[in-house]
């Protein structure tokens, strides 16, 4: 049931003074920021890490499915994360972590009922990589998607399943499991399966292959359409700034190296995605240089031995923690 986050009163919660409220953790429970999470799978752990690196201090107890943040006004929803889509769309939480199959899955299954399927995908975060794929049996000769034509397919998506299936005029009966579909052929409870694929190693376990991928997938975090006020959506700006903050550290390397300077350029060429590096002299040593970047890619061992070739040494490559600005 759509539920509407009360107006609050100015002088408690000032979205200029954040420095105020991020110790201030005496906010009503209307004027908290609720963000729910999966409560236990693939993407609960990430998402208490994400948010523990975005500055939000809370400790979770397993028996509680609320998690109040020790210093700011924020409680976390630890829910299962089919829910986490609906939760956002009907106002009762404004942010959720969710993968964008169950994301996307949802959104199609309100579309057809009539059901507010609005919410704002914030951004693409760096985990839950999977994929949304076909797999029949080994022994099944599979040419195209026209090759299950009449079949059943076993499956937790049946919406994302429709609309490819429909996009290539094939018809097909489902078989709706919302767990083990993976073992749907075997059991003779279907001829081919729609699911989660990421190492491939359950299909492999269940003498199954991968032949399509249907959708590809990230976990992401998104905020309800509805009217936020100004210090409540203050406060999401500034969480989605520091996960762009962590993302953008956790995909960059800070790079240190010494290089001589008649192949500076080509060395600064070879690192990657490093933007205007900085250059010191080295004490006692005219012919080198020393170079200090911020790479945001990983610096792969080939490129390292490439450096090396060039006459580079002493280089050290360290992650990085927080970014800003
Ligand atoms: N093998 C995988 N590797 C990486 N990410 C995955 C993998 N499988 C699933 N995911 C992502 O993590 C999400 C949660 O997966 P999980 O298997 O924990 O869901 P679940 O069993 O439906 O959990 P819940 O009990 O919350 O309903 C998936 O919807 C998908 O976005
Ligand atoms: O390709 P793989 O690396 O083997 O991963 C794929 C499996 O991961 C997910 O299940 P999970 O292990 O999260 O358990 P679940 O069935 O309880 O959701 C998904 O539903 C697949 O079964
Ligand atoms: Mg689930």
């Amino acid at each position: 049931m759509a539920r509407r986050i009360k107006p609050i009163k100015q002088h408690t919660f000032e979205s200029s003074n954040f420095d105020t409220f991020e110790r201030d953790n005496t906010m009503t429970e209307s004027t908290r920021l609720r963000i729910a999470i999966q409560k236990s799978g693939r993407l609960s752990t990430e998402s208490q890490q994400l948010l523990k690196s975005c500055g939000v201090k809370f400790t979770i107890n397993e028996q509680r499915l609320i998690a109040h943040s020790d210093n700011m006004p924020i409680d976390l929803l630890r829910v299962r994360d089919d829910d986490i889509p609906g939760l956002v769309m009907d106002g009762v939480v404004d942010m959720g972590i969710i993968g964008e199959n169950v994301l996307e899955e949802e959104q199609i299954e309100r579309q057809t009922l009539n059901k507010p399927a609005d919410c704002l995908k914030l951004r693409q975060l760096d985990f839950g990589s999977c994929r949304l794929s076909l797999a029949v049996p080994k022994e099944f000769s599979y040419k195209d998607p026209s090759s299950l034509e009449g079949l059943r397919i076993a499956t937790s998506y049946p919406n994302l399943l429709r609309r490819f299936m429909q996009e290539k005029s094939i018809t097909y009966r489902d078989c709706l499991l919302k767990g083990s579909v993976e073992v749907a052929p075997r059991a003779g409870l279907a001829d081919g399966i729609c699911d989660l694929v990421s190492s491939g190693a359950t299909l492999e376990a269940n003498g199954l292959y991968e032949t399509e991928v249907i959708y590809r997938s990230m976990a992401c975090i998104i905020q309800s359409t509805q009217t936020q006020t100004p210090a409540k959506q203050a406060l999401i700006d500034k969480i989605l700034s520091r996960v762009n903050g962590v993302i953008r550290a956790r995909e960059s390397k800070y790079i240190l190296l010494h290089a001589p300077t008649e192949t500076l350029a080509q060395i600064v060429a070879l690192l990657p995605g490093a933007e205007n590096p900085t250059v010191l002299p080295l004490n006692d040593d005219t012919n080198r240089v020393a170079i200090h970047a911020v790479s945001t890619e990983d610096l792969f061992w080939d490129t390292m031995e490439q450096l090396t070739a060039l006459g580079a040494s002493s280089i050290l490559v360290m992650p990085i923690e927080k970014m800003m600005g």
